[in-house]
């Protein structure tokens, strides 16, 4: 099988885009991770699937993890869908709707190219974060081999929990970022973010993606960390998040109020691979 292919990226978080529109795709999970590999495949953090909408909305958005796994949402991915639609003369609207696992999303491409996306609202019930708790709190405490660490759980689509930390560069995202995505109180899995706290509007932030390991950055772990440095009164409603790729910008004005998170979404190549 021929698969014509688009490789993007948000700040480094990298992308294999698929048309699922004008080519038939039926990938099983193991020709995901192919795809996905690095040294065997094109390489990506997630693979992005544009499809027709089953509803009301313009797009159906499908995400899957390197690891081949589908999960319900993806922040610096939404952005670069909107790049995609509008590349590929799926639409010429500014404005769309896109029909995701956790609902549905509307980005906003800007004069400037930037693209401005409304993520919906955080969720900080456990039961619909996954996350195993009798009762809903701002910070947790998980019990990790001999000691015990704080978190912030909370959902944005899909599942995260954020750690406050004083120094980001050796903050222990690989070693024990691992084991929290993993955790038993998250039935899931979870997305674990490490944010250093620089002001009230400013933050730097590494996040251990589930399913992909630590990635340049990850727009709904970045929407999960101010969400959480605000209940936390630490921020203010609008931050600019500094990760390893670059910056983006999130605002939130608390209770049901959706986050909103504006940043790029490039083209890097594209490409026909055999399968
Ligand atoms: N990179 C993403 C998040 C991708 C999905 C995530 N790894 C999960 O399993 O939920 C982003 O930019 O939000």
């Amino acid at each position: 099988m021929k698969l014509k292919f688009t490789k993007m990226h948000g700040l480094g978080n990298d992308f294999v885009v698929l048309d699922g529109i004008n080519q038939t795709i039926n990938l099983d999970r193991q020709q995901i991770r192919q795809l996905a590999d690095r040294h065997f495949g094109i390489g990506c953090d997630q693979l992005l699937l544009v499809e027709k909408a089953k509803g009301q909305a313009d797009f159906r958005y499908r995400i899957f993890n390197a690891d081949g796994g589908e999960v319900e949402q993806c922040g610096n991915g939404a952005r670069c869908f909107v790049r995609y639609v509008h590349d590929h003369d799926l639409t010429k609207k500014s404005e769309i709707r896109i029909e995701t696992l956790s609902g549905v999303i509307s980005p906003r491409l800007e004069r400037d190219g930037n693209i401005t996306v409304n993520m919906g609202k955080p969720v900080f019930e456990p039961k619909q974060i996954p996350f195993i708790a009798d009762r809903c709190a701002l910070t947790y405490q998980l019990e990790m081999l001999h000691t015990q660490v704080t978190i912030c759980a909370l959902s944005m689509g899909n599942p995260h929990a954020v750690r406050v930390v004083d120094d980001i560069a050796s903050a222990p995202v690989v070693t024990e970022g691992a084991l929290i995505e993993k955790h038993q109180r998250f039935p899931n899995k979870v997305n674990v973010g490490y944010m250093q706290v620089i002001d009230r509007n400013h933050i730097k932030l590494r996040v251990f993606e589930r399913g992909a390991g630590e990635t340049l950055a990850c727009g709904t772990g970045a929407c999960a960390a101010v969400v959480a440095g605000i209940n936390l009164d630490l921020l203010d409603y609008q931050v600019v998040v500094s990760t390893q790729g670059g910056e983006l910008t999130i605002s939130w004005q608390g209770h049901d109020a959706p986050v909103w998170m504006t940043g790029p979404a490039v083209t890097v190549f594209e490409g026909e691979i055999n399968l």
